[in-house]
């Protein structure tokens, strides 16, 4: 059983939280929280142990009325890895007291690439995390380009990639972030971070990205082309995609025509605060010319990395292999979401067996 710590309690660490503690082989010690606001309910409600992430804020929880089991340093003494989701750049400064502690840490994709020994995809860099002591989960965006492309790489062999991020401005509960009124190039310079990421986890793979932010907070959007080695047909990339567990197709036909309606896709299916763990590519803009792949794809920013995350820990902690990983990850979260629209018969007694 391995014992995790969850260092910051906001959007990916509530999540990862979440995750951790429905995993049969981990056990979630507690998480910290900054400041004693409305997520310390959240906390409370799932029985989870709370530390304070700063030592010098007990009183403030104290006059809040919030019992703590401790402060950070309590909570990195009690657990076999920590998973730092802190603000981005905090991790960083947090990385010397995990030292001090020696406690392994698991950072997110705000921080840079130096911060750990390793960055990690379960899909394409699952090895590079085992015994290291420090971990590097890529960010959302470049989570979701990790996964497309690694497969369209061994399938296909890439020649050169070139994307266009078009990123949310900022999350739902971040009420003051923008734009609000434009569609504003960040960064103006190309490549924008997300391709040298990618080479994070696929070192030799040509990749050009250039980014936008948009005043949406729900998901953001990728436009990809891709040109391959081989000629590839438009329904061997359906397939070849539709194959893998961390990306969902998005059926034809279905009405899902932006974020709005797969979040509320999501909600229907019963996934908790409508997280789409998933790539959600849409099947209809898989196009073909010659050797060039085009597509589409949504990316659920403050959802992709979740699983991700639980595969470090186990990467790090564990002999499970990348396959039996994430396969364990997949299971118990409920990870690869799929449509019967357009497939096959569209079976009650099918879908409910799902459930
Ligand atoms: N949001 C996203 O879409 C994605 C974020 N990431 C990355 O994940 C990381 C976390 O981002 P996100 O969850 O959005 O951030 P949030 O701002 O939502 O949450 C950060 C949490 O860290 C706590 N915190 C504040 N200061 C400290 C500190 N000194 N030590 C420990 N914890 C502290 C905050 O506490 P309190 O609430 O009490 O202030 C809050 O609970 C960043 O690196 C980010 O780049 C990666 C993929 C997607
Ligand atoms: O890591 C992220 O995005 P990124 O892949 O564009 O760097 C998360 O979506 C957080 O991005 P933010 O820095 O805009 O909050």
């Amino acid at each position: 059983m391995t014992r995790v710590g969850v260092n910051g309690y906001g959007t990916i660490g509530k999540r990862v939280a979440d995750a951790v503690a429905a995993q049969p082989d981990m056990e979630l010690v507690g998480v910290t929280k900054a400041s004693p606001d409305y997520g310390v309910e959240a906390a409370a409600r799932r029985g989870y142990d709370l530390y304070t992430a700063v030592d010098d804020r007990t009183d403030e929880f104290a006059a809040a009325g919030v019992d703590l089991a401790g402060t950070l340093g309590d909570l990195l003494d009690a657990v076999d890895v920590i998973v730092d989701c802190a603000p981005s750049g905090v991790g960083e400064r947090n990385a010397p007291v995990y030292e001090a502690h020696d406690t392994p840490a698991i950072f997110q994709g705000g921080e840079d690439a130096a911060v750990a020994e390793a960055s990690f995809n379960a899909r394409g860099r699952y090895e590079a995390a085992r015994d290291a002591d420090s971990v590097r989960v890529v960010s959302c965006n470049t989570t979701a380009l990790s996964r497309l492309l690694a497969p369209l790489d061994e399938a296909y062999g890439v020649e050169k990639a070139r994307v266009t991020l078009v990123r949310r401005g900022g999350d739902p509960s971040e009420t003051d972030r923008g734009p609000i009124n434009d569609i504003v190039p960040d960064p103006a310079t190309v490549p924008s971070h997300h391709g040298p990421d990618v080479n994070e986890i696929l070192p030799d793979l040509a990749v050009d990205t250039a980014a936008l932010k948009a005043p949406v907070t729900g998901m953001h959007t990728h436009s990809v082309n891709v040109t391959l080695e081989t000629e590839p047909d438009e329904s061997g990339v359906r397939d070849l995609l539709g194959d893998e567990d961390r990306i969902f197709l998005v059926p034809e036909g279905a009405g899902i025509d932006g974020a709005g309606a797969l979040k509320e896709y999501a909600a229907d299916a019963g996934r908790p605060r409508s997280d789409l763990w998933e790539n959600c590519v849409w099947a209809e803009s898989i196009s073909v010319t010659g050797r060039d792949l085009y597509l589409f794809q949504n990316v659920h920013q403050e959802a992709d990395v979740v699983p991700e995350n639980v595969d470090a820990i186990r990467a790090m902690t564990t002999d499970v292999d990348a396959a039996a990983s994430m396969a364990r990850t997949n299971e118990t979260l409920g990870v690869g979401l799929r449509s019967r629209l357009g497939n096959d018969e569209l079976g009650r007694a099918e879908l409910a067996a799902d459930d």
